[in-house]
């Protein structure tokens, strides 16, 4: 597209130069920059993208867009805007031909619960037949085809190429994890969704939003932003969890009609008489005068509001109530949520994504509803990431378990004991010092938990569930708790019989 075409989609300041040639894509990091690209100077949190201006031209780059008016010049081509984020987005969902606007997109915000949702979505939508795209934390897919991921939710210029894709490929559906820090930075400015699904809102990323209510505002945005400058025909939906506090803030910012969910409180779709079983859940699906039974091979209570909320999607979407909950009932796990490693040991060993003090909670009060034995639990804390949430985590973990095991999760550019320094105070709340272990290698304390673990305990190692990996300094080693279990059990002579 050439880019005076291109910047009629988005608020141009001033502009100098001519573009080299017709714009293919839009790019915000130099490195990835060639010819074609329109390079997009961002403003970061660490450096600023403009100091890259001369490194993205000599790969070719045909023209740059700034928002620091310094950076105007005879030298290259440049377009001047007030957001480089903003206008990103505007671009990029041009220079692709607006595909969410050709189909169906739920996105789904909150702080835990949206890859389990959004996967029981896809499998509730693909089992009616839709060909789905789904975008998320584990990875994106194209109906069976699966893209490795970097984030949660892909920067502006990913994301619409991505949705280009998807269209191309005959998607339907688009199912998508939309995470506070894309709302926040406008990566899915120009998305047209056409369900909002909210799960929960309790701490996490304090360390970017600065505040619950910044971070709850940020969730506000895919609500609010919901059946705006509408390019399509069908009715919008937001889809709210009405038993999180913040219910009444998300049915106040939508625009459009709302569908509710819950356990505790009066709601449209409600679950009542809930079972938490090590096998699942079950309990029966109360919807409009129809009260149905339905038995999840997920478990944890957690999970029944994860199923209500794509019980609602389906609803919404026109697919029979009955068909849905076959759907569920035949879902049997999402990788590294609750998920049991087993080498036929006499002992319950589960790997969990649980790294917010909520979802460490949820996880750990679900072993306890059907732990015969004790409680060990191996967990750790991010680097790089909000540090107020960790002796939270502690005092969760310690008062959940038998016995903690801190250690390492991504410890990323910290240094490793600082990050269970900070987390021990909370232990320190529950348990005297010396009853729980300061392990900073997490292989060696998944080892220790498994040479600890008796009849009948259960062994929770939570905080990096599905990742295949661990980020130590700059550094990604492969990691993986499953395996590594799988080793340790191994070691302790259990797999070699079965
Ligand atoms: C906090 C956050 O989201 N940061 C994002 C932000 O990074 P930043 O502002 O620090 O970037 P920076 O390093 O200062 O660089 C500024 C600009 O210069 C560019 N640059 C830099 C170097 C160079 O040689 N050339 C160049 O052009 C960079 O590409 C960037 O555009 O902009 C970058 C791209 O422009 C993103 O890749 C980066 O995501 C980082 C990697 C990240 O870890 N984000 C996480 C926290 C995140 O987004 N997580 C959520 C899920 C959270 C959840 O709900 O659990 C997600 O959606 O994945
Ligand atoms: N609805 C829920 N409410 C609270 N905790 C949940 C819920 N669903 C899942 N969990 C817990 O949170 C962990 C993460 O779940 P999931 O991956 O579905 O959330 P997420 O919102 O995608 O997380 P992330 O933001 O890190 O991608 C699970 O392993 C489980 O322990
Ligand atoms: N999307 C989350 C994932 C956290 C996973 C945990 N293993 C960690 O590294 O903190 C984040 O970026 O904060
Ligand atoms: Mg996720």
């Amino acid at each position: 597209m050439k880019l005076t075409d291109l910047i009629k989609y988005t608020e141009v300041l001033a502009q100098g130069g001519e573009s080299k040639g017709e714009i293919t894509d839009i790019s915000y990091d130099s490195r990835e920059a060639g010819p074609g690209s329109l390079f997009v100077a961002v403003p970061g949190f660490k450096v600023d993208g403009h100091k890259f201006i001369g490194d993205a031209l000599k790969k070719g780059a045909a023209s740059v867009m700034i928002q620091d008016e310094a950076y105007r010049s005879d030298e290259y081509p440049w377009v001047l805007v007030a957001d480089t984020r903003k206008a990103m987005a505007d671009l990029s969902s041009a220079l692709y031909g607006f595909p969410s606007r050709s189909m169906n997109v739920i996105g789904v915000t909150g702080t835990n619960g949206k890859t389990t949702t959004t996967n029981l979505i896809r499998a509730v939508l693909s089992d009616a037949g839709e060909k789905v795209g789904l975008i998320g934390t584990i990875h994106n897919r194209i109906g069976e085809e699966i893209i490795p991921v970097h984030h949660t939710t892909p920067e502006a210029p990913d994301l619409q190429k991505l949705f280009r894709e998807m269209l191309n490929k005959g998607v339907s559906y688009v199912v998508m994890e939309v995470s506070s820090h894309a709302l926040e930075l406008h990566r899915v400015r120009g998305t047209e969704y056409d369900v909002a699904v909210f799960t929960n809102l309790t701490q996490d990323h304090l360390d970017f939003h600065g505040s619950m209510e910044k971070y709850l505002e940020a969730k506000g945005k895919l609500f609010s932003g919901l059946g705006v400058k509408s390019q399509k025909e069908r009715r919008k939906f937001a889809i709210i969890n009405h038993d999180d506090p913040q219910a009444g803030f998300l049915m106040e910012m939508s625009r459009s009609p709302v569908i509710t969910y819950g356990v505790k409180t009066p709601a449209d779709v409600t679950a009542e008489e809930v079972k938490v079983t090590a096998q699942g859940v079950s309990y029966f699906l109360r919807y409009t005068d129809q009260r149905l039974p339905v038995k999840l091979r997920l478990t944890g209570i957690f999970n029944v509001y994860n199923s209500l909320a794509a019980i609602a999607v389906g609803l919404v979407e026109g697919i029979p109530i009955t068909q849905i909950i076959a759907s569920l009932e035949r879902i049997p796990g999402i990788p590294g949520r609750f998920e049991t490693v087993d080498e036929g040991q006499n002992f319950t060993v589960i790997v969990d994504y649980s790294h917010t003090p909520d979802s460490l909670e949820n996880c750990l009060q679900t072993a306890r509803e059907f732990a015969e034995g004790r409680i060990l639990t191996v967990f750790g804390c991010g680097g790089d990431r909000d540090r107020t949430k960790r002796p939270i985590m502690g005092e969760v973990a310690a008062r959940l378990s038998d016995l903690c095991i801190v250690t390492s999760d991504n410890p990323r550019t910290e240094d490793p004991q600082a990050i269970i320094d900070d987390i021990v105070p909370g232990i320190l709340k529950v348990v005297q010092p010396g009853e729980f272990l300061e392990i900073p290698d997490r292989r060696e304390a998944i080892y220790q938990a498994i040479g600890e673990a008796r009849t009948k305990d259960v062994i929770v190692i939570a905080g990096k569930g599905h990742e295949d990996y661990q980020i130590i300094g700059k550094e990604v080693f492969p990691f993986d708790d499953r395996e590594v279990a799988r080793e340790a059990l191994r070691a302790k002579g259990w797999g070699a019989k079965k």
